[in-house]
């Protein structure tokens, strides 16, 4: 098992009553799958990728990596070295070219990765369909699906295992989307990582190896 979510518990505070998002939410995650967890909007879904993702805490509960509590691994360091973040609305560098917005993670990982890192970020570029000449542009001169392609070649720089993305096609059309889910199912089942991505999509759910349903705080298995 590469991630394990256990018995987390995370609430808002309303007056005196607490408004719970997860309760007592555990699931696991092994390598070489493509995994969806599906909800509506405002069901928790972004809220339960940053706990996977250490860019929040639970009130209770741990999350596991290859059976090591983040919080000891250290959060930054689990965000450095082990996992690559899709966001939806790509958080790039605009001011930055795609190529330079995937150097970033590489200039601070203390993972092992090769010494010419401009060529191994021009590589995968080209591998997820960005082309040298777009590589060089400021990524706010790409369209939407573009720059989505940026965001999965950036989170893969360090050569992590465990890739999650929130609702990452949520701003692209039909053909896009489709194009982008048969990315992540290769790197899940020809590069043996480990893919989770959130959302409200029930194209994406039925083409996962596995997908759940978030819906009150409480994950099912989806059929
Ligand atoms: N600071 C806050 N105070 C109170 N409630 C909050 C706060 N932030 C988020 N929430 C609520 O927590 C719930 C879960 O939010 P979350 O963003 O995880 O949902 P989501 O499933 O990702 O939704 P979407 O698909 O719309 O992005 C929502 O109902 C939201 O209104």
């Amino acid at each position: 098992m590469i991630l394990e979510a256990k018995d987390l518990n995370y609430y808002y505070q309303d007056g005196e009553q607490r408004r719970y998002i997860l309760k007592d939410t555990s699931i696991s995650f092994e390598k070489g799958k493509f995994y969806t967890i599906l909800g509506q909007s405002g069901s928790g879904k972004t809220t339960l990728l940053s706990l996977l993702s250490a860019l929040d805490s639970p009130h209770s509960g741990e999350v596991l990596f290859n059976g090591d509590d983040i919080k000891k691994i250290g959060y930054e360091k689990y965000r450095r070295n082990n996992v690559g973040i899709i966001f939806q609305s790509y958080n790039l560098v605009p001011t930055f070219t795609a190529v330079e917005n995937v150097l970033v993670p590489m200039s601070i990982t203390e993972n092992e990765i090769p010494e010419d890192t401009k060529t191994v970020a021009y590589n995968l570029l080209d591998y997820i369909g960005i082309v040298k000449n777009k590589a060089d542009r400021l990524v706010n001169r790409l369209s939407g699906g573009e720059q989505q392609r940026v965001a999965i070649a950036r989170a893969l720089a360090t050569n992590v295992e465990l890739i999650l993305a929130d609702e990452p096609t949520g701003n692209l059309d039909e053909e896009m989307e489709q194009e982008i889910i048969e990315i992540f199912k290769k790197l899940a089942h020809e590069h043996g990582k480990c893919v989770i991505v959130v959302t409200h999509s029930n194209e994406i759910a039925l083409q996962s190896d596995q997908a759940f349903r978030l819906r009150k705080g409480v994950l099912t298995s989806y059929e």
